[in-house]
C-alpha cells in the first residue's frame, strides 16, 4: 500500500476531491473493521487473513499497530512491544506485509486467541437426511457447553418444531428486515425454496466469551461462514452410503414425493463439494460422529 492519503502536486482539482472522499470512505470503513473487532463480531485474526487474501480489501489497508489495538488488554505500549518482537514497523499496513511477518503475526494472534480462551466456531455440513439434525441434537443433550446456533428461517414449522428452540420461524418481511439490517452472519435459499440465516449478535457474543458455537447449515451458507471467519472449522458429514442417505430421508417421512427428490438433487450438488470442508466425519453411528464434531469444538492450546 503507498500513497494512501497523499496528494500528487500534478493531479487535478477533481481528481484530489475524488481521492480525499474516497479516503474518508477508507477511513469510515476501517473504522468499522475495528468496530467488529472490539464487540467479538470478528477476529483479529479473521481480519488479517482477509486482507491477505484480497490485496483490495478494507482490511488490507489497516495498519497492523491499529489492528492489534482493537485487542482487550494491549494498550500502546504492549501494541508496540508486541510489533516489536513481530519485527513489523509501526506503519506497516496488514497487505504490505511479506510471508515471514505474515507467518509470525498468524501464530501470535492464533495463540493470542487460544489464551485469551476464544472458542471455536465449527460449520456442520451435509446433504439432506445425512443426520445433521440428529447428532446436533445429541450434542445439545449432552454437551451443554457448546452453543448450538438457533437459525431464523421462512419455511414453516412441522409438527413439533417449538419457535426459539428449533428454529426462529419468520415471515419474508422478518427476515428481510434481518438482512437490511446485517443481522445475519449468513444466509442462504435452501432448496430452492426457504430462506434460512445464522442470527449474528449470539454467535460473536459465546465466542467472545470463549465459548464454543456450533453451527449446521447448508453448503452456500458453510462457504459464506469461511469468507467471513477463515478461522472457523468446516465439518461434512457424510452418509455411509447413498441408498442409505435415500432410506433416511424417505423413512422419515417429513416430506412430499415432490420435496424429497428436490432435495435429493440439492444432495448431489453437496456431496461433490465435500473437498472443500477441513475434516469429513461419517455417520454410520450418531454418538461415534457426534463426539468427533465435539472433539473438533475444543479450545486449541496456545
Ligand atoms: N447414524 C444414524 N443411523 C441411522 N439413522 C440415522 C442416523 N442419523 C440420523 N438418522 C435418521 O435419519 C433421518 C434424518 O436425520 P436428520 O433429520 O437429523 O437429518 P438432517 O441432515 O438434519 O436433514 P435435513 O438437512 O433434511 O434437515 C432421521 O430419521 C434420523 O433419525
Ligand atoms: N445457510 C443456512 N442453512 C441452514 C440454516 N439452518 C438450517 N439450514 C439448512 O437447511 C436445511 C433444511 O433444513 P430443514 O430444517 O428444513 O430440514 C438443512 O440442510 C440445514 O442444514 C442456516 O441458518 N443457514
Amino acid at each position: 500500500m503507498t500513497g494512501q492519503g497523499q496528494r500528487h502536486p500534478d493531479m487535478p482539482a477533481v481528481d484530489r476531491a475524488a481521492a480525499s472522499r474516497a479516503a474518508v470512505e477508507a477511513r469510515r470503513a476501517r473504522a468499522a473493521v475495528k468496530q467488529a473487532v472490539r464487540a467479538g463480531e470478528r477476529s483479529a485474526l479473521s481480519v488479517a487473513e482477509t486482507a491477505w487474501r484480497d490485496a483490495e480489501s478494507v482490511e488490507a489497508g489497516m495498519r497492523v499497530r491499529d489492528l492489534l489495538a482493537t485487542l482487550k488488554g494491549l494498550g500502546p505500549t504492549r501494541t508496540l512491544a508486541a510489533l516489536e518482537s513481530l519485527g513489523i514497523a509501526e506503519v506497516k499496513r496488514l497487505g504490505g506485509l511479506g510471508h515471514r511477518q505474515r507467518q509470525a503475526l498468524r501464530s501470535w494472534l492464533r495463540s493470542r486467541e487460544a489464551v485469551a480462551g476464544h472458542g471455536r466456531l465449527v460449520v456442520l455440513a451435509g446433504p439432506t437426511a445425512v443426520g445433521k439434525g440428529t447428532v446436533s441434537a445429541f450434542i445439545r443433550e449432552n454437551f451443554p457447553e457448546v452453543l448450538l446456533s438457533v437459525s431464523a428461517t421462512t419455511r414453516t414449522p412441522r409438527p413439533g418444531e417449538i419457535d426459539g428452540v428449533h428454529y426462529y420461524f419468520l415471515d419474508d418481511e422478518r427476515f428481510d428486515a434481518m438482512v437490511a439490517a446485517d443481522e445475519f452472519l449468513e444466509w442462504a435459499v435452501v432448496h430452492n425454496q426457504s430462506r434460512y440465516g445464522t442470527p449474528r449478535p449470539p454467535v460473536a457474543a459465546a465466542l467472545a466469551e470463549g465459548r464454543s458455537v456450533l453451527l449446521e447449515i447448508d453448503l452456500d451458507g458453510a462457504r459464506q461462514v469461511r469468507r467471513a471467519m477463515p478461522e472457523a472449522v468446516l465439518v461434512f458429514l457424510l452418509p455411509p452410503t447413498w441408498e442409505e442417505l435415500v432410506r433416511r430421508l424417505v423413512g422419515r417421512g417429513t416430506e412430499s414425493a415432490e420435496e424429497q427428490a428436490r432435495r435429493l438433487r440439492t444432495a448431489t450438488v453437496e456431496l461433490a463439494a465435500q473437498d472443500e470442508f477441513d475434516v469429513l466425519v461419517v455417520n454410520d453411528d450418531v454418538e461415534r460422529a457426534a463426539r468427533e464434531v465435539v472433539d473438533l469444538l475444543a479450545v486449541p492450546r496456545a
